[in-house]
Order: structure tokens, then sequence, then C-alpha cells
């Protein structure tokens, strides 16, 4: 069954530039342009414009997700894949793109598609506060419990805490909304 396309108002920042588009029928994501020229090197990473704003439905939300084909390639990831656009966003989106190779630089020029942007219905929550929840099979076993890897060792799963890298003082300025 063919589904009717949903529509979304864009503004254009960067006249030259086409819209984004999907490359093929049936792709979930329509490929996102560079505005600006980048080189980053191994682990730089930099918020990159796409001379675009848009404005979803209500219900509605867009994820920037990173392309497979450059990660697998170049090592270029985001930075907070996926990225989320909120409906209620109308500045223009941009991409945190990042470098994860260990070696190589990666040059983006301007019009390079550096990520795709999946449109997607979100659902609205209201929390109703229980003090049990119901049962279920999986019960509170969280992620590695059904057995993983080596990695999944006891102090660095379920439990939660520090996993390495700096996440304590970034969510600590984060928290100050620095
Ligand atoms: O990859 C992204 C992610 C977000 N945005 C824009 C749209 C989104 O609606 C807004 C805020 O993003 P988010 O809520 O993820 O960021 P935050 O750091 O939590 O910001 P805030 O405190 O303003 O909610 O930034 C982008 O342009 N690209």
């Amino acid at each position: 069954m063919t589904r009717v396309p949903v529509d979304v108002l864009v503004r254009r920042l960067e006249p030259d530039l086409p819209l984004p588009s999907y490359e093929h029928p049936g792709d979930a994501g329509l490929d996102l342009l560079t505005a600006e020229g980048a080189t980053l090197a191994p682990g730089e990473r930099a918020v990159l414009r796409t001379g675009i704003a848009i404005a979803l439905p209500d219900g509605y939300a867009a994820f920037v997700h990173p392309r497979s084909g450059l990660a697998a390639r170049c090592g270029v990831s985001l930075g907070n894949a996926p990225g989320t656009v909120d409906a209620g966003y109308r500045g223009e989106i941009k991409v945190i793109v990042v470098n994860l190779d260990p070696r190589e630089r990666v040059v983006f020029q301007r019009g390079d598609r550096i990520a795709q942007l999946v449109v997607q219905q979100v659902e609205k929550v209201r929390f109703h506060e229980v003090a049990q929840l119901p049962g279920s099979a999986r019960a509170e076993g969280g992620f590695g419990s059904t057995g993983g890897h080596a990695g999944l060792s006891a102090g660095s799963g379920a439990g939660g805490g520090r996993t390495g890298g700096n996440g304590y003082s970034s969510v600590v300025a984060d928290r100050e909304g620095q």
C-alpha cells in the first residue's frame, strides 16, 4: 500500500543548495547536505549547518541519523546519534559530525551529504505513578542480563555507573546549562 507523504513546511536558508530528498523510493531517510566545508582531524567534531529549517506537524519529530556509508568508509558518526528535531523547532537543522577514525582526517565540502533525516510520529505519554509495576518475562534484567560478551562484566553493565571517558564532568556542565 502506498502511503501518502506527510506535508512538511521547509525554509531554504541557502537558496543554491537543493532541498533534502530521498535517494530511492522506499528510503526511510532524506539526505541532509552540509552548507559549509569542514576538515575534521581524528577524534574531532563539528556542528555543521544544513541550510534548512522545517516546521513539522504536531505529533511528529525528525531524527538526524548517521549515514552508514560514511561511517564504514570514513568513520564519520554523529555526536548525538540520533539527533532529535522537535516539532516546535524553527531554527536551522544542524548536524554534529564526529570523526571516529583513529588516523585519517575527514574533509567535507559544501553540498556533501552528511546525515539523513528520518521523520516519525511520536507519542506523548502521561505518567501514572504506581508502587509496583506489572510482572513481565524480563522483569528487572537490564542490558547484558541474557548473557553477552566478556566486556559486560560486573561493575560495567546494567547497574550503571561510569563506563569510562569524561562522562562525569560533561554531565555536570549540562545540568548547569553550560
Ligand atoms: O542533531 C540535532 C539535534 C537537535 N537539533 C535542534 C532541533 C531540536 O529541536 C533542538 C534541541 O535539541 P535537543 O532537545 O536534542 O537539545 P538539548 O541540548 O536538549 O536542548 P534544549 O535544552 O534546548 O532542549 O536542536 C538539531 O538541529 N540537530
